[in-house]
């Protein structure tokens, strides 16, 4: 396993050991004490699994109370992932930072406690999972625009692509608007 820092304050690349062989290959994707020496000192409550098709934008979320970290990664296809950081207290304040996530760079992205999240998918399909500090609370969530002209996130979306939302995330709040931590 191998940690890269990101210009974003706290926010880690992962890229997991892949053991290859003639049946394909093997990969642990978490190992408890090695991520508290390394990336953070957290426990893990709640694994989630979403599929999405190509097109669909997930985000950007988070939640004001019960706040979750959230290490992700995707197992088919591939998504944009981008974090944004909600954290006035953090030098990289209102800063974003996207990644390609996919199954074949098994890359991993730690996105801690105070980072609105979201992907954009830009395969047919991507199946996305993810482990979380706390648990949900839809009582607490928050939905930040993604295409917020302040943070003018560098998605890789075309004129000619779709960008699929849910209701909630189609009247995500303008980043000047949102709560910060
Ligand atoms: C997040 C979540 C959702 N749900 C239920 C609630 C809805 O009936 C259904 C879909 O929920 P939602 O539209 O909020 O799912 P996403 O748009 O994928 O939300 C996620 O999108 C981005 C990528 C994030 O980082 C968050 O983890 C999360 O907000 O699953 C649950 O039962 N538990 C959960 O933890």
């Amino acid at each position: 396993m191998n940690v890269i820092d990101t210009p974003v304050l706290d926010l880690k690349i992962i890229e997991p050991t892949v053991f290859g062989d003639e049946r394909g290959f093997f990969l642990e994707t978490f190992r408890e004490q090695w991520f508290k020496e390394h990336v953070a000192d957290v426990t893990f409550v709640q694994d989630n699994h979403s599929k999405s098709s190509r097109g669909i934008l997930r985000g950007m979320h988070y939640q004001t109370q019960q706040t979750q970290g959230k290490l992700v990664h995707v197992v088919q296809g591939t998504v944009y992932d981008v974090a944004i950081d909600m954290r006035q207290s953090s030098s990289t304040f209102g800063q974003w930072f996207g990644i390609v996530l996919s199954a074949e760079n098994k890359r991993q992205l730690w996105v801690p406690a105070g980072f609105a999240h979201g992907f954009y998918v830009t395969s047919d399909t991507a199946e996305f999972v993810y482990k979380c500090t706390d648990y949900y609370a839809p009582q607490f969530e928050q939905s930040v625009c993604w295409n917020d002209p302040q943070l003018e996130i560098d998605w890789p979306i075309s004129p000619e692509d779709t960008v699929q939302l849910s209701a909630k995330d189609e009247s995500g709040l303008l980043f000047k608007d949102a709560p910060y931590f």
